[in-house]
């Protein structure tokens, strides 16, 4: 699909030819080429935000940033849908123009031109209301939906990329108690932005939504506050929004052996996921009026852990292990962690040793008019394999949470490995 030049300005070449030219150069240069390529070309065409400030995650690298990387404070995550009738060459040249602005937004620069661009017939590059503001940890991890995979329009491989289908690439099922939202679930690509400034967070996902019209639309997305997960022991652990501490028993970014085992995708992979990892996102309502009514007993049986201290119920502080075979100190008769408890029910000990990295968000969207927020949790989750977080999430069927919460929003998508100086994102999923 080409674009047409939006005007006859011969000095200077339009936002979409110039992103086009650096993606094929990109495109073109051999993988690990020296770093030149797209920082380069960036810094001489950006705009004028305030760069860095000291607050740039690298985009490049063996994995996506995002993952393990400390979380933000803020999440703006998106999904988009490939318009009909688009091939295999405009998927690569969306992920080539998005590849170029992810780079030049994470260093904390404008897209393009900029804001302010030479020509003031033309339409800015960049939107600019993150002018003046620094890149604020930004990080932009993109993944690839299942259905990319999939017939569509009569065509049978539309992106040519069906004999590149991970093994592990399964959708996932339904779940019991599953309420989903089609207009709050899947999607053909992700973007999942986070930053500790949330102007630069949808910044970012508006620009990428620009780039992409004629391609891709974006379908659903969701604002996020108040991490939910540490992914590094420096951090101090976040609570959701039932006041609980979450993420304790998270894998962190210190644990090497661990990240290997459950979050990157291995040599089982192929050479586009081998160095990726599977995001789930589930968009969990949660009745938070109902749980503010319930005894701080019952809310620390739930989970099984302390509210305030977040230790586990059989004893100790935050981050003792958790005893399941202790007994409860006054009913002695009854184990002190319930069978039921989410703690339990979660813990590898009772899911065959599976271990999830977890980066979710709070979110509030607005109020009903019986006066009750629309909050919950954007759940976020990577994994090796997506069969882990199926069986963790299928051994919560009996959770006692579950009466306080309800999935209305779900998606599995594939998160490519790193892209490397002179690639474009996913690029090996091309070759
Ligand atoms: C399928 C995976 C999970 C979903 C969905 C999920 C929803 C959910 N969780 C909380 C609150 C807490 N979860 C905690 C621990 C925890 N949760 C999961 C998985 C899912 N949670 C795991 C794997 C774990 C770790 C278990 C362990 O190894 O000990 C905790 C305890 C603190 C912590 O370790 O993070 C809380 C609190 C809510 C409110 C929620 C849905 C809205
Ligand atoms: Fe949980």
């Amino acid at each position: 699909m080409t674009e047409a030049s939006p005007g006859a300005e011969p000095l200077r070449p339009s936002r979409r030819n110039l992103l086009g030219f650096v993606g094929a150069g990109v495109a073109g240069l051999a993988a690990g080429a020296a770093a030149g390529g797209v920082a380069a070309s960036i810094a001489h065409t950006g705009g004028g935000a305030a760069g860095g400030g000291g607050s740039v995650v690298p985009f490049f690298g063996a994995h996506q940033a995002g993952i393990t990387t400390p979380a933000q404070d803020r999440l703006h995550f998106a999904a988009f849908r490939m318009l009909s009738g688009t091939t295999r060459d405009d998927l690569v040249a969306l992920l080539q123009e998005w590849t170029t602005a992810a780079a030049s937004l994470t260093s904390g620069r404008s897209i393009g031109t900029g804001s302010e661009p030479d020509n003031a017939l033309l339409p800015p590059d960049d939107t600019g209301e993150a002018e003046g503001l620094h890149a604020a940890h930004l990080t932009l991890t993109f993944g690839v939906g299942r259905a990319l995979f999939d017939p569509r329009d009569g065509i049978d491989d539309p992106y040519g990329i069906r004999a590149r289908l991970p093994q592990a690439f399964e959708p996932l099922p339904s779940f019991a108690f599953d309420l989903l939202e089609p207009d709050q679930s899947d999607g053909d690509l992700c973007v999942q932005a986070c930053a500790d400034d949330p102007q630069v967070a949808v910044h970012a996902i508006r620009n990428l939504a620009r780039i992409a019209a004629g391609s891709a639309h974006l379908v659903w997305s969701q604002l996020g506050f108040g991490r939910t997960s540490s992914t590094t022991r420096a951090q101090d652990t976040p609570r959701n929004l039932f006041g609980f501490k979450d993420g304790t028993a998270n894998v962190m970014s210190e644990e090497r052996e661990a990240l290997d085992e459950f979050v990157w995708a291995g040599s089982e992979a192929p050479a586009w996921m081998n160095g990726g990892s599977y995001l789930v996102a589930r968009k969990i309502q949660m009745t938070i009026e109902t749980w503010d009514r319930a005894s701080l007993g019952e809310q620390e049986r739930i989970i099984g852990r302390t509210k305030l201290a977040g230790g586990p119920l059989s004893g100790g502080d935050e981050f003792a292990a958790a005893d399941f075979t202790a007994a409860d100190a006054v009913d002695t008769a009854s184990p002190a962690i319930d069978m039921a408890s989410h703690l339990r029910l979660a813990h590898p000990t009772n899911n065959a040793g599976v271990r999830l990295l977890r980066r979710g968000y709070n979110y509030v969207d607005g109020s009903n008019t019986l006066g009750q927020l629309g909050a919950g949790l954007f759940f976020i989750s990577y994994q090796r394999d997506p069969a882990a977080f199926v069986r963790v999430q299928r051994s919560l069927k009996s959770d006692l949470l579950n009466e306080y919460i309800r999935h209305i929003g779900s998606g599995l998508w594939a998160v490519p490995r790193g892209v490397r100086r002179g690639e474009y994102l996913a690029q090996a999923l091309f070759e």
